[in-house]
């Protein structure tokens, strides 16, 4: 069984239309620099979604609401298959309050969805961004 890693696609409206939360890694040195979905590992013992929700507390100190009729971003496979053997469970959420940068990020950026492709993401990331330009519009509709 290859590892789960378990992250959100936290969305939040504006002004401008729904924007997602992209966080830039700020390790290990190989991974640096490109930009993720806040999350983590599943720790032995831990069920997925309170491994997220430990996960977003400690990255960004927010607590997060599952997207109602969305829940899990799904790839063909449902959970998305990373490089390295990794799989990675992605759920949509908002935010209760506003993430704050920790250790783990240098920087955070709200992108909408055309701009989805302007940051350098982790390569097993770039499958999940036209799907996830998709679910921001249908999202986005009033
Ligand atoms: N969080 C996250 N990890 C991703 C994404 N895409 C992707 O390939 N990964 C990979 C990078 C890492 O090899 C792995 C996640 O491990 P991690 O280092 O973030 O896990 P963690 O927070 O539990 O870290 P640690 O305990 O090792 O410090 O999954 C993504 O969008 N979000």
């Amino acid at each position: 069984m290859s590892a789960l890693i378990v992250a959100a696609a936290i969305f939040a409206h504006s002004p401008r239309g729904l924007r997602v939360l992209a966080a830039q890694r700020s390790y290990p040195q190989e991974l640096a620099g490109l930009w993720e979905f806040p999350g983590g590992k599943v720790e032995p013992g831990e069920d997925p979604e309170s491994a997220l929700r430990r996960e977003l507390r400690e990255e960004l100190g927010i607590e997060v609401s599952i997207a109602a009729g969305v829940g899990v971003v799904a790839g063909p496979d449902g959970d998305w298959t990373l490089p390295g053997e990794r799989r990675m469970r992605l759920w949509a959420a908002y935010a209760k309050g506003e993430p704050r940068l920790g250790q783990s990020h240098t920087a955070l950026r709200w992108l909408g969805e055309s701009d989805l492709e302007s940051v350098p993401w982790l390569e097993g990331d770039l499958q999940i961004l036209s799907p996830l330009a998709r679910l921001m519009r249908s999202l986005g509709r009033p």
